[in-house]
């Protein structure tokens, strides 16, 4: 199993260019199912979750041609089975994606239940609550959603916002009879990307971006180009890792506006932004000071970016408090800080972290994609060698990061 080997402590000065986002380009792939014609994307980042992707489409009869690793035509003229299986769906829980697509085009489809995860429990219930709502017959049967039903629009309000619950009941609806409303819905930039998409495809949907989605359903859609939006926790991620390094950085191919809340939080902590409309610069001249956040839906602080504010407040002058509100077990990177150096008290779903001057190389793993990231960063400012275990989390949700950051003077190797 691939691990990554740190030596801590080399200044980081340089530039990275930003992949598109996972998260964007998980659903986007997945539309691919609401036409026979071919959906071609680019800006695709080379992620292990996007091959998960493109596996489960292909089991499903969809013929996925890259001759590029970052651009996709997807053609899902007819398609060999409705079904995600358990195998593909427990490495990946956006697998869950593929349910109101292929529901509302072909009137059926079984979606093992992802189950809980290494951050929380993570039901679809809200998935299932708006396409019942919509009148598809669903049943849990041997660990499956299993529906059916040709869906008519609806009104929906969910219990909580959800992202991808969102982005299933979004896809579901542009094939649905008349007209459907989703309240409280998702107003994160992956689903704006996703309505921008669809609309591409001939859906037509207006509110995206607000809580307050509006959808007429249309006969069928049709196929489309879309580059995916670039991956704003990518972004943060390097902005913490130079502002934990005192370094400076130019990140391109990126966007400023969709990272209001992490950006204020890195001036608060002391960093020199500034932006263009492709690029960000980040320049930290001096310890980092002490933030206290709370981790809510967008446009608030991201509970992707969480982990890595938690490790920047470690070795940040004076107390932190981060309060993780969106995922009830999401922080696992704690203990390994804490195994580094750090100082660190959790009660519940706060954190109170006290900065120290250094943190010290250790062997570490972590259970997720962003604790892990935030224990690369760990890594790269500890006096030693660290090693991160089970990179794999890493591998779902980053793009080439050991080459990115040994481009701006990490020290950084991938090892068997
Ligand atoms: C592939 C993808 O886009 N993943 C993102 C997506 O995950 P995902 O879409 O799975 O996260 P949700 O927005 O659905 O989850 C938010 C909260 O709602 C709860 N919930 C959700 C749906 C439901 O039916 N019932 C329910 O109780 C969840 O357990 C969680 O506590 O949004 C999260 C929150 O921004 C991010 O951390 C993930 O990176
Ligand atoms: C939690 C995350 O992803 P997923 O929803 O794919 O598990 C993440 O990207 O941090």
């Amino acid at each position: 199993m691939d691990k990554l080997r740190i030596i801590g402590g080399h200044p980081l000065a340089g530039e990275i260019t930003i992949s598109g986002a996972k998260n964007a380009a998980l659903p986007i792939l997945c539309a691919c199912l609401l036409t026979a014609d071919t959906l071609r994307l680019t800006n695709v980042p080379q992620l292990a979750d996007v091959k998960t992707t493109q596996k489960l489409l292909q089991g499903m009869g969809v013929r996925v041609m890259t001759d590029n690793v970052h651009e996709y035509e997807l053609t899902a003229a007819e398609l060999t089975s409705l079904t995600a299986p358990y195998e593909l769906v427990k490495t990946m829980r956006a697998s869950i994606l593929v349910l109101g697509p292929t529901l509302a085009r072909f009137g059926e489809a079984q979606v093992s239940l992802p189950g809980g995860c290494a951050i929380g429990a993570r039901p679809v219930d809200q998935h299932i609550k708006g396409l019942e709502a919509m009148g598809a017959e669903i049943i849990i049967e041997h660990g499956y959603v299993k529906a059916k039903g040709r869906l008519k629009g609806a009104r929906i309000v969910c219990d909580m916002v959800t992202v991808t619950g969102t982005e299933n009941l979004l896809m579901a609806a542009t094939l649905a009879d008349g007209i459907t409303v989703i309240e409280n819905a998702a107003r994160e930039p992956e689903v704006v990307d996703l309505a921008e998409c669809l609309i591409k495809m001939g859906a037509k949907i207006t509110g995206h971006g607000t809580d307050t989605i509006t959808i007429e359903g249309v006969a069928s859609l049709h196929g489309a180009e879309h580059a995916i939006i670039a991956d704003r926790i990518e972004t943060g991620t390097f902005l913490v890792a130079a502002a934990a390094a005192q370094g400076k950085v130019l990140l391109k191919n990126t966007r400023a506006d969709i990272l209001d809340s992490v950006l204020d939080k890195l001036r608060e902590a002391g960093a020199y932004i500034e932006a263009g409309e492709t690029w960000i610069s980040l320049d930290m001249k001096h310890r980092a000071r002490a933030v206290n956040l709370r981790t809510l839906p967008y446009p608030a602080f991201p509970t992707d970016m969480q982990a890595q504010f938690m490790m920047l407040n470690c070795i940040a002058e004076g107390t932190g408090v981060v309060t993780e509100t969106i995922f009830e077990n999401r922080f696992m990177h704690a203990p390994e800080l804490v195994r580094m150096g750090a100082k660190i008290n959790t009660e519940g779903n706060t954190a109170i972290i006290t900065g120290v001057e250094k943190l010290s190389g250790a062997v570490v793993m972590a259970t997720d994609l962003r604790a892990s990231a935030s224990l690369v960063i760990a890594g790269l400012i500890a006096e030693g060698e660290t090693i991160v275990d089970r990179i794999y989390h890493l591998d779902r949700g980053y793009e080439h990061i050991e080459t990115k950051l040994a481009g701006i003077g990490a020290s950084i190797e991938r090892f068997h």
